[in-house]
C-alpha cells in the first residue's frame, strides 16, 4: 500500500508545456480516476508516474519518498495498458510470470504467485493457453494478472477497457473495482469515459488542457461542480445551460439545470413553457427535448409515466434547490 503525492508537476515536450503544475494526492488504498477530454494530458500524467516519461518540474512522492529519478522498474508500480501488450508466443502463465522471471525470482515462487493471481482472476483453466485463444475480457484479466503477481505499491491503468464491447466493459468495471477493493492497492485509472470514472472511483480528478479543474468524490463533482467545464463534463445527458434574462433573474451569467431536475408540470402550475421537439420512451424514464423560447432547447429526464409527444406543449419547473449558478468566468457561485 502507498500514498502517492504529485506536487507542482510540469511536463513539456520541447517548447510545448502539456502539464501545467498538477497537485494531487492519492491516499493509501484509494482508487483515483483521471478523466478529461482527448489530449488533456491524462496519459502523459500516468506515464510520468510510471517513469515512462520524465517530468520537467515538480516532484512525485510515494510514501514521502521522491521517485522522480528512479527507473520505472525500481518504482514498484505496475501499469496495465489499453492494448494489454501480451506476448503472443507465451502462454498465459508465462505472460503473467514474465516480469518476475526477469527480476530473477525463483521458479517455485513465480509459480505460487501466478497460481494465486489466476485464482483471483478466474483464469486457472486458461494458464496453458496462448493469448490468441482468449476472449477480450480474458486477455484483459491476464494483463491485470501480470500487474497483480508483482504485488506492487501502485496500480496504473491506461483506458484498460476501451477495446471491449459495451456489455463486457460494464462487467469488467465491476470486476476491476472489486479486485482493487480486495487488494487495497492504491490505483490511478485513466479514462475519457465519465460514467466509468463515476462508477469506479473513490476520487475523480478532472483534467482539462493540462490543468486540474476539480478533485473530489464522484457525487461531489456531480452535485457541486466548481465550474462550467466540470458541470458539463460530468453527467449524461449533459446539464442544461441557460443564459440571458432567466439567468440574470437569479443573479448569474449562466444557470445550469440537470435533466432530472426539470419537473414536468401536469397540475396547471407555473413554469417555463415550451414545445416538445422529441421524446425517447425508455419505460422507466422518458427523455424529452423541449424548446423553451427564453431558454433554448432543454433536455428533460421525466418519469416514464409522463406521456408527452412531439408537438405537445410542456411546462417545466426547475427544482430551485438544484439550480447551479455560474459567473462570467464560468466559476460556480
Ligand atoms: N511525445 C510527444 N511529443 C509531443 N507532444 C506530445 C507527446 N505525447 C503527447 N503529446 C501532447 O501532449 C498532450 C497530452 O497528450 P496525452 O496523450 O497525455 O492526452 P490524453 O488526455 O491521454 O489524450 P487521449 O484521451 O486522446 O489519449 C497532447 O496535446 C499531445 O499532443
Amino acid at each position: 500500500m502507498a500514498r502517492v503525492e504529485l506536487q507542482d508537476l510540469r511536463k513539456s515536450y520541447a517548447a510545448l508545456e502539456v502539464l501545467h503544475g498538477i497537485n494531487v494526492t492519492i491516499e493509501d488504498g484509494e482508487f483515483l480516476a483521471l478523466v478529461g477530454p482527448s489530449g488533456c494530458g491524462k496519459s502523459t500524467l500516468l506515464r510520468t508516474i510510471a517513469g515512462l516519461e520524465s517530468i520537467s518540474a515538480g516532484e512525485i512522492r510515494v510514501d514521502g519518498r521522491a521517485i522522480n529519478d528512479l527507473a520505472p522498474r525500481d518504482r514498484d508500480i505496475a501499469m496495465v495498458f489499453q492494448n494489454y501488450a501480451l506476448y503472443p508466443h507465451m502462454t498465459v502463465a508465462a505472460n503473467m510470470g514474465f516480469a518476475l522471471k526477469l527480476a530473477g525470482m525463483p521458479a517455485a515462487e513465480i509459480d505460487k504467485r501466478v497460481t494465486s493471481a489466476a485464482a483471483i482472476l478466474d483464469l486457472e483453466r486458461y494458464l496453458a493457453r496462448k493469448p490468441v485463444a482468449l476472449s477480450g475480457g480474458q486477455r484483459q484479466r491476464v494483463a491485470m494478472g501480470r500487474a497483480i503477481v508483482r504485488a506492487p505499491k501502485v496500480f496504473l491503468f491506461d483506458e484498460p477497457l476501451s477495446n471491449l464491447d459495451a456489455k463486457l466493459r460494464v462487467s469488467m468495471r465491476a470486476e476491476i473495482r472489486d479486485l482493487q477493493k480486495r487488494l487495497q492497492t492504491t490505483t490511478v485509472y485513466v479514462t475519457h469515459d465519465q460514467v466509468e470514472a463515476m462508477t469506479m472511483a473513490d476520487k475523480i480528478v478532472v483534467l482539462n488542457g493540462g490543468k486540474v479543474e476539480q478533485v473530489g468524490h464522484p457525487l461531489e463533482l456531480y452535485r457541486k461542480p466548481a465550474n462550467l467545464f466540470v458541470a458539463t463534463f460530468i453527467g449524461s445527458p449533459q446539464m442544461n445551460l441557460i443564459t440571458g434574462a432567466l439567468a440574470a433573474g437569479m443573479q448569474a451569467t449562466t444557470i445550469g439545470v440537470r435533466p432530472e431536475h426539470l419537473r414536468v408540470v401536469t397540475d396547471g402550475g407555473h413554469g417555463w413553457t415550451g414545445t416538445v421537439a422529441s421524446a425517447e420512451y425508455l419505460g422507466s424514464d422518458t427523455y424529452l427535448s423541449v424548446d423553451v423560447p427564453e431558454a433554448g432547447r432543454l433536455q428533460v429526464r421525466a418519469d416514464g409515466a409522463v406521456d408527452l409527444r412531439p408537438g405537445d406543449r410542456a411546462v417545466l419547473a426547475p427544482m430551485i434547490e438544484h439550480v447551479h449558478r455560474f459567473d462570467g468566468n464560468g466559476k460556480a457561485i
